[in-house]
């Protein structure tokens, strides 16, 4: 996928913008607040439908205005997002309406790479979860669907639980909901990250040579169970906290090096490289899979790695033959890390300069 045309109205810090992007490298500069984020930003909403930086979507409408609209054309769609202060979303897909964001965020594959997502490798297990989601999302189409009738039973059965109220016989009815959707969601998790994990091994070995990186997915309950077991074995305790505690909603990904959790095992500079690597290693098998690229969106780079693995990243990103967006300082910082010249943008003051 590629954007041949960017254009952003009351977006952040930028009034009216519309910049028409490189198929393949493009550098966007600019010192400290001048909108490069913002701009990586506006991308990544299309493909998520979400910010990636905290604070609500009216943080994302200029201050001086009462909505922002971005409108993307790639070389097969075009795609409009609009939100208004007053909450309302309108989503148009080839000059319809569409209601869905999943639909818009289908055909927008986009990875991430800022200086928070060492995070993924750091903190609690749903920006795990939220990596392979990302990846089953976009190989697997049924488990979306499956997704939300799982999210939608949860709640259910939670609110359930909460009021004391239901029934065995009621309880039973939506553990066999749950398990029946959550054993799908499981399955699609399992199937994918088996796919990625020897993208993951390959991606790994040329950036951190002498660590065996491996990854296991942890279901979310103790696997020599069934969920519908577990499920049923936990319901005591579940009705006493009032919610559902074992679950696909509770699953993670391990990640080990050389069999210990990396987070034990690897400095803070070889974290951002590896996550790097699962990033690389993602976009890689997302193109080998529906034969077309992601975007990558990489902000502050030079702040990331040193210069070898900024080179080996830039050297891995050319390979992919992705449309990349990435920001630095200065221009300096980074086109001599890619061999063909990137195509440059200045961002300055609200506007941007080709
Ligand atoms: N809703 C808004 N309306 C107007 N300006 C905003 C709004 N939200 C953020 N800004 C401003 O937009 C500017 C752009 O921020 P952004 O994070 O994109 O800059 P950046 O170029 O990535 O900076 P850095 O190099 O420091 O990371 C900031 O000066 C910020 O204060």
């Amino acid at each position: 996928m590629f954007i041949n045309s960017l254009n952003l109205s009351h977006f952040r810090n930028f009034q009216e913008v519309a910049i028409s992007p490189d198929r393949h490298i493009n550098l966007i500069t600019g010192s400290n607040g001048s909108g490069k984020t913002s701009l990586l930003e506006a991308i990544y909403l299309l493909g998520f439908g979400r910010s990636f930086r905290p604070g609500g979507f009216r943080q994302l409408i200029n201050e001086s205005a009462e909505q922002f609209t971005i409108f993307c054309r790639t070389e097969n769609h075009s795609i409009g997002v609009r939100r208004t202060t007053a909450g309302e979303q309108t989503l148009r897909l080839n000059n319809t309406n569409a209601t869905k964001m999943s639909e818009v965020a289908r055909l927008v594959p986009v990875q991430l790479l800022t200086p928070e997502s060492v995070d993924i490798l750091l903190e609690g297990p749903s920006l795990r979860r939220q990596f392979l989601d990302w990846g089953v999302f976009h190989v697997e189409h049924s488990f979306y669907r499956n997704w939300v009738s799982y999210t939608q039973i949860l709640k259910q059965r939670n609110s359930l639980l909460k009021q004391y109220s239901a029934s065995a016989n009621q309880d039973k009815y939506w553990v066999e909901q749950l398990s029946h959707y959550g054993e799908l969601i499981t399955v699609s998790r399992e199937n994918y990250l088996k796919e990625l994990a020897d993208y993951i091994q390959e991606l790994a070995k040329s950036f951190l040579s002498n660590v065996t990186i491996e990854v296991r997915l942890k279901k979310g309950w103790d696997s020599t169970q069934s969920l519908f077991s577990a499920l049923e074995s936990h319901t005591d305790k579940d009705k006493k906290y009032g919610f559902t505690s074992v679950g696909p909603h509770k699953a993670d990904i391990k990640i080990l090096a050389d069999g210990v959790d990396v987070k034990h095992r690897l400095s803070r500079g070889q974290l951002k490289v590896l996550v790097s690597a699962l990033k690389l290693a993602q976009g890689k098998h997302f193109q080998t899979m529906k034969n077309e690229s992601c975007v990558y969106l990489v902000d502050d780079l030079t702040s990331e790695l040193d210069a070898e693995n900024q080179r080996l990243f830039c050297q891995q990103l050319e390979q992919l033959d992705a449309q990349v967006f990435v920001t630095a300082i200065t221009g300096k910082q980074l086109s001599d890390k890619f061999q063909k010249s990137p195509k440059m943008f200045h961002v300055e003051h609200g506007a941007i300069n080709e």
